[in-house]
């Protein structure tokens, strides 16, 4: 990979453009095929980047850059399995109205969590698949976090680098809008491979609903202090921290804060949970992950929750 210095956002130019070995230029509606390596700096912690770089709006609107078409994919983040509509051909790249070319290609998501987001572009005018992949890794100085995004792309056409880099900005521009937000932590506490899980028993919008448990973090704590106050309020009992599970998830609209997951596991010797403030709690075995009702907060997480207890289970993951 090549650094592309400190900060500065990858101007089309600064992307390191090879035709991969063994292949020779495609022709036909300006496809030449690019092998994209780049990386650039952001000053923000890394859960924080890897949820801008999931952004549907961001990333649908900027890399397919096609207002008319809404994407098939729902919610807020896109999730494995996402697909959207892609405009072929060059267009302004500034601008997520200006589709560009005629011919529509698909985008299709094939990971977005806090590892990154890795897409397929399926298009007759790209002569078949181009792949492109952002990778954001964390970079601690003392106490100072900032993150590396690395860029990767296989036959690319040449139009959908300008579009990259588009979209880069605007994803910057949303870190600094996400990162200052205040944080509700989530508890993901895994045990022989089952994750607990807690219904909502208030307001009347959520009642029912499952969550993890957790809440606001408080003025002057840590996020791994108020993991473990939170389950000491809500289930009685006592929990290691062990570290962060996912990308941050925005919450809805008016709430301004974010959910961040932290994994867990029981103190040794610590009380089995119970429900203090909720309607019920349930060990939740990895067939039934999907199949909850899960906050919808919680649902962009689940790909991420199912890694770790299928790490935990020692299990191979049937999905
Ligand atoms: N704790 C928790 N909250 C979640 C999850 N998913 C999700 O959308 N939320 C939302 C629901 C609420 O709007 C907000 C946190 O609310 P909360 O009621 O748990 O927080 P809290 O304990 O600090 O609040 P309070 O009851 O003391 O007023 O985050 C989750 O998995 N766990």
């Amino acid at each position: 990979m090549t650094g592309a210095g400190s900060g500065g956002l990858p101007e089309p130019s600064v992307f390191r453009r090879v035709l991969a070995p063994g292949k020779s230029p495609r022709t036909g509606a300006g496809t030449i095929p690019v092998v994209l390596e780049s990386a650039f700096a952001v000053d923000a912690p890394v859960h924080v980047v890897a949820a801008a770089l999931r952004h549907t709006r961001t990333v649908t609107g900027f890399l397919g850059a096609t207002a008319e078409r809404a994407p098939e994919a729902v919610g807020e983040l896109l999730l494995a399995g996402d697909r959207f509509p892609v405009a072929v051909g060059a267009g302004d790249a500034a601008d997520p109205d200006d589709a560009g070319g005629e011919s529509v290609g698909v985008g299709t998501v094939l990971r977005a969590d806090e590892t990154g987001l890795r897409l397929r572009l399926d298009s007759p005018a790209v002569d078949g698949s181009a792949l492109l992949e952002f990778r954001p890794e964390e970079r601690t100085t003392g106490n100072r976090s900032r993150c590396e995004v690395h860029l990767a792309g296989d036959g690319l056409p040449e139009w959908l680098c300008g579009r990259v880099s588009a979209c880069l900005a605007a994803v910057r521009e949303l870190v600094s809008e996400w990162a200052p937000r205040p944080v509700v932590v989530g508890t993901a506490l895994v045990e022989d491979g089952m994750l607990l899980a807690q219904q909502r028993r208030y307001p009347a919008h959520h009642a029912g609903s499952w969550e993890l448990p957790g809440g606001r973090v408080e003025p002057g704590e840590g996020e791994p202090e108020a993991v473990v106050r939170e389950c000491r309020e809500e289930l009685a009992t006592e929990v290691v921290p062990l570290g962060r599970v996912g990308t941050d998830i925005p919450l809805s609209a008016g709430s301004g804060m974010s959910l961040r997951v932290w994994r867990a596991r029981l103190a040794a010797g610590a009380r089995p949970p119970v429900p203090v403030e909720h309607r019920a709690l349930r060990w939740i075995e990895l067939s039934q992950l999907v199949g909850l009702e899960w906050l919808e907060a919680d649902r962009l997480l689940l790909d991420s929750l199912r890694r770790i207890m299928v790490a935990e289970s020692g299990k191979h993951d049937p999905k």
